[in-house]
């Protein structure tokens, strides 16, 4: 018997992101060749020709999976029920600023989106914030759904992931090994240049990847900032951010949070329960594993004094983000 289909609301569905985004949900690429799913699609008034126009391609697809589509400018609408939201619509930063430059221009959006969540989505919606800078945006929407006591904090989660796979490509170049092969990787922290890609637990083939790349110097000189700024870089040269690695990594971070990592490790920026240090309810980059639609962090990970250094330093950035956003919060 064929399965019910799943209710996937995305904002931001007429921008870059989502243009690469919906096709791929769409063709089953996130949650299963065989599981169907209905689009239910967020912009705002002035884009809302632009959504029709993407939802007429998605049509000319004819995807089997495909079980239904709607557009609208209201939250309410947008989430109901939904099983699984991308929240990626926002204003997205242009050459010489910072993510965080972006926070009070894009943090109102996610206080009447996280109401909206809180009010109407299926009480498991699965959440993933998109919209920079991500991790306070999702720890905003996370706070207010939190009022009205449906959908769990631990169900609002912010981006890491495009950080996770552009190390994972940096590393697999350096080691000259496959990317398939490496395994046990993490970005700690928030999805910005103070992010720590922690590449001490890597592995491929058993070997361990730090002894094989043996260049103390290329982490710190190369690695971490190739990784840290990449987002720039992409500006830089495209003119614009970075849109399809994007969405394919918010495919990769909901498929893998939905349908189970199989043991391995990957990075997702969760609420944190208090582990290694990180305040509680901070949406950090974390090494998880997932099974059953739940993740767990990696635990008992030695943590030396230039790994702590920098998991502090880039929880300072989201502590003074998050008193930023205080009075929103109320
Ligand atoms: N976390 C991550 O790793 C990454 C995050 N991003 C972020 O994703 C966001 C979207 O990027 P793009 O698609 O390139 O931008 P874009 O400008 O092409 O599209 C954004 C879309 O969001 C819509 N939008 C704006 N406010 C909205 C609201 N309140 N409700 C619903 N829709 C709204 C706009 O009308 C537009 O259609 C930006 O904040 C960008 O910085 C981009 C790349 C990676
Ligand atoms: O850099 C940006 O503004 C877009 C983004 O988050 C990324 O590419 O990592």
């Amino acid at each position: 018997m064929s399965k019910a289909p799943v209710r996937v609301a995305v904002t931001g569905a007429a921008g870059q992101i989502g243009y690469s985004l919906l096709f791929r949900i769409a063709s089953g690429e996130m949650l299963g060749k065989d599981q169907p799913v209905i689009l239910q699609l967020l912009d705002l008034p002035h884009a809302q020709k632009a959504v029709k126009g993407v939802m007429m391609e998605l049509e000319d697809c004819a995807f089997p999976l495909l079980a239904g589509m709607i557009a609208t400018d209201d939250p309410n609408v947008a989430f109901k029920d939904a099983k699984v939201a991308l929240l990626v619509g926002a204003r997205p930063r242009g050459p010489g600023m910072e993510r965080k430059d972006l926070l009070t221009e894009n943090a109102k959006i996610f206080t009447v989106q996280g109401a909206a969540i809180g009010q109407y989505a299926d009480p498991d919606c699965k959440v993933l914030v998109v919209g920079n800078p991500c991790n306070t945006n999702a720890y905003i929407a996370k706070e207010v759904a939190q009022k009205y006591g449906r959908v769990p904090a631990k169900n609002f989660t912010g981006m890491l992931r495009l950080d996770h796979n552009r190390a994972l490509s940096q590393l697999a170049a350096k080691s000259g090994r496959d990317v398939s092969s490496l395994k046990s990787l993490v970005v700690w922290g928030n999805h910005s240049p103070t992010m720590y890609a922690d590449y001490r637990f890597v592995t491929s083939n058993g070997d361990n990847v730090k002894g094989l790349i043996n260049d103390e110097a290329w982490n710190k000189d190369v690695f971490l900032p190739t990784v840290g700024k990449r987002g720039a870089a992409i500006i830089e040269a495209r003119g614009l951010s970075s849109a399809a690695s994007a969405a394919n990594a918010a495919i990769d971070h909901i498929h893998d949070w939905v349908l189970g990592t199989n043991g391995e490790w990957v990075t997702m920026g969760i609420p944190s329960d208090g582990s290694y240090g990180i305040p509680e309810g901070i949406i950090y980059g974390f090494p998880v594993t997932t099974e059953n639609g739940e993740y767990k962090i990696v635990q008992g990970l030695e943590i030396d004094a230039f790994s702590r250094e920098r998991m502090t330093h880039t929880l300072n950035e989201l502590l003074e983000e998050r008193e930023g956003v205080k009075d929103l919060l109320g």
